[in-house]
């Protein structure tokens, strides 16, 4: 597994080009990918800015001699390459596991290019096995907990190391809901978006152009 996250990170950066605005993403997968720009960055000598999308990968970009921007000062992103948690033929996805996705999704949102790259595990007919991640506010947070609990969305705290409550880079908590299906994304995703004290979802529809996923029989890419 570790070999396949290696080898589709690596796929990942022959796809970065000098002189680009680079999105970094969060997770096992990712982290193989910024690995694999800062050694072209190193013996190709590209020039690169990077925005990343949570504090531990701007550690280990910064660890690795990439420049990083933020956000702020920069218009748009050329390229952004992310890890994923399920994607469906459709390449509508779920996000999250890593506690990113709000980042995430800002950074996905402003990239004139986004990719994901995946083992082939993450590759599924229906999204909804993976728990889908919903950050919220803390105030209130309870209620949420509970709404959520009477509709039927078997919802638990996302927890940390120490099993309290995992408080995200922008201090939200996350709740995780235990859907085993998603019969219509887009629905749940707009009744998401519409729920007060709910900052950001999973769901990442109509966003990523490309998914590379690497497994037994090879590198496989699918374009939307
Ligand atoms: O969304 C994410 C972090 O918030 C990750 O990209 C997703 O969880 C995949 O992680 P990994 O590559 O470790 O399997």
């Amino acid at each position: 597994m570790k070999n396949l996250k290696k080898q589709v990170g690596i796929e990942a950066a022959k796809y970065v080009k000098d002189g680009m605005i680079l999105g970094l993403g969060t997770g096992s997968t990712a982290s193989f990918f910024v690995e694999e720009v800062a050694r072209r960055v190193r013996e190709e000598k590209l020039s690169l800015t990077a925005v990343t999308t949570s504090s531990v990968t701007q550690a280990q970009a910064e660890s690795l001699g990439i420049t990083i921007s933020s956000l702020d000062s920069i218009d748009f992103i050329d390229l952004t390459v992310d890890g994923v948690d399920e994607f469906d033929p459709d390449l509508a996805g779920i996000k999250g596991g890593g506690g990113a996705l709000l980042m995430e999704k800002i950074v996905a949102n402003i990239s004139k290019d986004y990719i994901w790259i995946a083992d082939e595990s993450k590759q599924v007919d229906q999204l909804g096995h993976f728990p889908l991640p919903v950050e919220v506010v803390q105030f209130g947070a309870e209620l949420l907990f509970k709404k959520f609990k009477q509709k039927g969305y078997q919802p638990s705290w996302r927890l940390n190391f120490e099993e309290e409550k995992f408080i995200t880079d922008q201090k939200h908590f996350i709740i995780d809901l235990h859907l085993g299906k998603i019969d219509n994304a887009q629905r749940l995703a707009f009744e998401l978006d519409q729920t007060i004290g709910v900052v950001e979802h999973g769901l990442f529809i109509n966003m990523a152009k490309h998914v590379i996923i690497s497994g037994e029989n090879g590198i496989k890419v699918f374009e939307k």
